[in-house]
């Protein structure tokens, strides 16, 4: 790839995450403009009826409204709702009948838009974009936006890799696009990279990515199939760093993927100024709070300056809203414009002083294009769940931390990130291989590895990325082929008889399952579970075969309110049928007694989802149901998947993806097998 390439690849992501942010905001519009606001609170969209019970100042000056139902409409726990920590939405005074659109639509104009920061039971939390806005009054409601922040930064990250003049790209850049090929590691270097290790109980093949994510010069790639330990292995890797006197900037694409390695890390000690999470504290596991930015900076010394200002501001908000007049009401805004600036001075002090003296910063990808991190410069960038994120989320931290060494950790046999856009236009996802149904109806029996098929059908990375789902991952793969990568081969969490068909299917059969596992059944749990013939097989299969259970199109808003993202406008499928057998199957494994919290009950269809949570929710309230999408990296002792698709066309829709049937890693597997499924 020549110099002209990294332009050319920066101009066609910025066209296809603006293809993104137009299709998010597209669908986002859509709804709130024609949907009357109760159908946005059913979907779970919007919160209607809500006063203000306070208002104060959070991290960085933002001011916070804490909003809770109206005590005139009874007050007490909210309804139901889809909002989430982190999502943006709009805050406004209620539309009353034919108000409603005008108001809708001067909503965000008049700049109340801000981001959840915190979800409670009785209340939800938004911190405001913008300071100098006038909070609503009266009767409010809080409605979901679509998130142009993210797209903001990314096509700023892309924007400035585009320009990015030939003088400015580093060795690594360099490597990341072809112009140069990686330096193997010689036998010595791999060799002599680990003197001792933190870990004594590392297996061989994650003592092989360490050495080769250690030895390397520029990059690094570690593929972990589910279970095999990949978070545990970057755990080893940071230490080994810290050993060498590195500074390592450590991301993910979600808040989960950052806290579960923060979480992991805070058992050993840290050298130096230790570890900073970076990233709102409302985003955080409380696990690990006391290493977010925020935390810390309230309970280092200088950050007694800072309180002062900010109780001082607090003040000053409670009086806004008891001011009288629109001049009294500028006048108090005028002197909390004063103490902000003040406020950001010193917070910005104490902040800089934390994060220039931590060893390991941990944050989202998103994070990293932050201004805490400008002018900050690390050695080496890692990411885990790499597979997950979109190629330009992966170059915020790459371009923001200037290191010359990026290790990737990921699998990119699992299902990629979502992108939105491809719902408009053909899937570029592979082709469907149905798989004969007959093949699969012995069930178990045919869930060997001798009989499952290595996998030909998997989507070949392109080299020169044209499309948003080809993570960094998959296009360096295909650039600089396996040898800048070290894969894990021993799972810790399936039967081998669950791990057999990916194994088979997307790992070359690479798998092994270890000692721990491999014969690990439910009736093995550390609790009494009855032998039943459920409970002693790791993998049963419900066939559905005959015509008995016939799949049905379901416009989801009719059907059941189903709550969710976007959910309201997806055309989805349901098979009653299939969910009467899941509540028998949940049903006889709750009776051998398996507890409700270890069973996950996962579809890939959101009108199945709503169906089975209607059906089973009340009768076993400790039960998970998730999509298959959403549930992906989790974990459960038994996971029974409706696969709903049955037709008498063979059709299988998006189940034809094989990396969607990857990853559940249960030690029990029951497939509510469709006529046309490809599991088999
Ligand atoms: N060398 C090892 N010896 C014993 N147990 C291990 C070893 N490596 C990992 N494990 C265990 O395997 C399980 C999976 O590890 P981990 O969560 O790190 O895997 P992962 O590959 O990151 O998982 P995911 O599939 O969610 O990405 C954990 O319970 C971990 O403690």
């Amino acid at each position: 790839m020549k110099q002209t390439d990294i332009q050319s690849f920066a101009t066609s992501q910025l066209t296809l995450l603006d293809h993104e942010l137009q299709a998010e905001l597209a669908e986002t519009q859509l709804l709130t403009s024609t949907h009357a606001p109760t159908v946005l609170q059913r979907a779970g969209l919007a919160l209607l009826n809500l006063t203000l019970s306070s208002q104060r100042t959070g991290f960085g000056g933002k001011t916070l409204l804490e909003l809770g139902l109206d005590p005139a409409v009874g007050g007490g726990d909210l309804p139901e709702h889809g909002l989430r920590t982190g999502d943006i939405c709009a805050v406004a005074e209620q539309p009353k009948g034919a108000e409603r659109r005008k108001q809708r639509e001067s909503m965000e104009e008049r700049g109340c838009s801000g981001v959840v920061t915190r979800v409670q039971r009785e209340a939800v939390t938004v911190a405001l974009d913008k300071d100098e806005v006038e909070v609503p009054r009266g009767k409010l409601w809080l409605v979901k936006l679509a998130n142009s922040a993210t797209s903001k930064r990314l096509t700023h990250t892309m924007t400035t890799l585009q320009r990015l003049p030939p003088t400015s790209h580093t060795p690594l850049t360099q490597v990341l696009f072809g112009h140069s090929s990686p330096i193997p590691p010689s036998p010595l270097d791999l060799q002599s990279a680990v003197h001792s290790w933190h870990d004594p109980l590392l297996n061989s093949t994650q003592q092989a990515a360490i050495r080769f994510a250690l030895a390397s010069r520029d990059v690094a790639l570690i593929h972990g199939p589910p279970g095999t330990g990949k978070t545990h292995t970057l755990i080893e890797l940071i230490l080994q760093f810290l050993d060498r006197g590195q500074r390592v900037l450590v991301c993910g694409p979600s808040n989960i993927s950052v806290d579960n390695i923060v979480e992991r890390l805070s058992h050993h000690r840290i050298p130096g100024g230790g570890i900073v999470r970076l990233g709102h504290p409302a985003r955080l596991l409380p696990s690990v709070l006391r290493y977010s930015l925020d935390v810390l900076s309230k309970s280092s010394e200088a950050a007694a300056i800072v309180a002062d200002v900010r109780a001082e501001m607090d003040g000053k908000q409670g009086l806004l809203r008891k001011a009288r007049g629109g001049r009294e009401r500028r006048a108090v805004y005028g002197e909390l414009r004063e103490l902000r600036r003040e406020y950001r001075v010193r917070e910005g002090r104490v902040v800089g002083d934390l994060v220039r003296g931590a060893r390991v910063v941990l944050c989202t990808l998103h994070g990293a294009g932050g201004f805490h991190l400008r002018g900050e410069r690390f050695d080496v960038v890692i990411v885990d769940e790499a597979s997950q994120a979109l190629e330009a989320q992966c170059w915020i931290p790459v371009l923001a931390s200037g290191a010359p060494k990026l290790v990737l950790a990921g699998d990119h046999l699992q299902l990629p990130p979502t992108i939105k856009s491809l719902n408009t236009k053909p899937s570029k996802l592979p082709a469907k291989k149905t798989v004969d149904a007959d093949e699969v109806a012995n069930g178990v029996s045919k869930l060997s590895t001798d009989d499952a098929k290595p996998n030909t059908n998997l989507p070949k990375p392109k080299p020169e990325s044209s499309t948003l789902e080809t993570t960094l991952f998959d296009r360096l793969l295909s650039l600089h082929g396996n040898t800048i990568k070290r894969m894990l081969t021993t799972q810790y969490r399936m039967h081998e008889t669950i791990m057999a068909f990916p194994s088979a299917a997307l790992y070359e059969s690479k798998l092994i399952a270890a000692e721990s596992v491999k014969s690990r059944l439910l009736t093995d749990l550390p609790y009494p579970v009855q032998n039943t013939e459920d409970t002693r097989e790791p993998v049963v299969f419900w066939d559905t075969q005959g015509g008995e259970f016939p799949e049905k199109s379901e416009d989801e808003e009719s059907a059941t309110g189903a709550k969710g993202k976007g959910s309201l406008l997806a055309e989805s499928k349901v098979n009653e049928h299939e969910v009467a057998i899941v509540r028998l199957h949940v049903g006889r494994l709750v009776k051998a007694g398996v507890r409700e919290e270890d069973i996950a009950v996962v579809t890939p269809y959101n009108g199945q989802l709503a169906l089975l949570a209607q059906t089973l929710k009340e009768r076993w309230p400790g039960l998970e149901l998730g999509s298959i999408d959403g549930f992906q990296g989790r974990e459960k002792e038994a996971v029974v998947v409706s696969l709903v698709r049955s037709n008498a066309e063979r059709e299988v829709g998006f189940l034809g993806e094989k990396r969607r049937l990857n990853g559940e890693s249960p030690s029990h597997l029951s497939t509510i097998r469709a006529r046309a499924a490809t599991m088999g």
